[in-house]
């Protein structure tokens, strides 16, 4: 187990308290926005420290850290945690790269979903969806075979996920031609009317926050024969929107939040994540929410009072690990 080595003779009475590190690889948007100098002090109250990872350099060579926590993509990136688990199989690497490699394919990302428990239950579902390899056979006259009986208007999303500005260029198509021109190999979604609001919740370990946030709005069926209009409109980072008012719009029961999150986190093995829910305006069949989208690490500065949640979770990972004999302070919170 790695642990800090750096403690300097200490020559008061009391042992001196045993600081852990956290090693922290993210882009410097995501890092600047995530440890500001508030959350650094307050782990450093906590006896924990945070290092920034230098990603060029083998990680094997860094440390020693406690834990690791990641955002970085790539093989090379995968490759040196792998061989830092390798040498330090007891340190948490938060999260695996196999288990985050799932939900970095907007194909597969959402299949989890049909297995959770409030899934067979029929309170929650995803979008229907094709993959497509060949945006050729969108233009021709056999595009219906590859739209599976999928039903206008369709999102189109790029499949990769890989933190890049364009894998968040999206399109909203209304009728056939507006198939033609999209990148492949993309994602056709049907688009479901739920209001213009979208609920984001942020899921660290155990503890699940939920926000609203504004979306696209309703479609109405003229819009897709209105031909004078657009047969497409691109767009991005709409959630990132101003949200609407608050008063207006039921939030999902916390409850229920809280199960749909602890589900879907266990069935993919993660800890940080965040997933997008609608409330479907016009529910085909039981299901009320759509699962749309699932985020790994995302934008925890976005969630109100995400310090102490994400403070309290390195807590938590630190004291559950096997064989450490210091105790960690804990944080008072709420859990799923
Ligand atoms: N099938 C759908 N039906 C209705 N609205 C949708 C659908 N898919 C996406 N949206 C809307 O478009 C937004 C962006 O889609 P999505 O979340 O898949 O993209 P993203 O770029 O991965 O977003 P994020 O910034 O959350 O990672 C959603 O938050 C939602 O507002
Ligand atoms: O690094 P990529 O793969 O682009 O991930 C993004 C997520 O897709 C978004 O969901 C994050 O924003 P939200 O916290 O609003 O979901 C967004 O948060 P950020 O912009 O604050 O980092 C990113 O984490
Ligand atoms: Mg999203
Ligand atoms: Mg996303």
């Amino acid at each position: 187990m790695a642990a800090n080595s750096s403690s300097p003779a200490d020559s008061s009475s009391s042992p001196r308290p045993h600081t852990y590190t956290i090693g922290y690889a993210m882009l410097p948007n995501k890092h600047d926005t995530f440890v500001q100098p508030s959350f650094l002090d307050l782990a450093a109250r906590h006896s924990v420290r945070l290092e920034a990872v230098d990603a060029s350099r083998p990680l094997a060579e860094q440390g020693p850290f406690d834990i690791i926590v990641h955002k970085l993509y790539g093989q090379a990136w995968r490759a040196q945690l792998e061989a830092f688990s390798a040498l330090h199989p007891d340190v948490p690497v938060v999260d695996p790269p196999a288990a985050i490699e799932r939900i970095l394919d907007r194909f597969t990302m959402l299949d989890v979903v049909a297995g959770l428990g409030v899934a067979t239950e029929g309170a929650v579902a995803t979008p229907r969806q094709v993959f497509v390899a060949d945006a050729a056979a969108l233009a021709c006259d056999d595009a219906d075979a590859a739209l599976s009986g999928l039903r206008f208007p369709l999102i189109a999303k790029p499949v990769e996920v890989d933190g890049s500005a364009a894998s968040h260029d999206l399109c909203l198509v209304y009728r056939r031609e507006g198939l033609r021109g999209l990148r492949e190999p993309v994602v056709l979604q049907e688009f479901v009317n739920h209001g213009g609001v979208l609920f984001k919740v942020y899921v660290v370990g155990d503890h699940a926050t939920c926000v609203m946030r504004s979306s696209l709005p309703d479609v109405a069926d003229a819009r897709l024969h209105d031909l004078a209009a657009d047969a497409a409109a691109p767009f991005a980072n709409i959630s990132l929107l101003p949200p609407p008012a608050a008063g207006d719009v039921e939030m999902p029961p916390q409850d229920f939040v809280n199960r749909v999150a602890r589900e879907l986190r266990r069935a993919l093995g993660l800890h940080l994540i965040n997933f997008d829910l609608i409330r479907a305006s016009d529910p085909d069949g039981d299901a009320k929410y759509l699962i749309l989208d699932i985020n790994y690490c995302p934008g925890y500065s976005k969630m109100p009072g995400f310090e102490p949640v994400v403070l309290e979770f390195l807590l938590e990972l630190l004291r559950n690990r096997p064989g450490h004999e210091q105790p960690c302070p804990a944080l008072a919170l709420a859990r799923v």
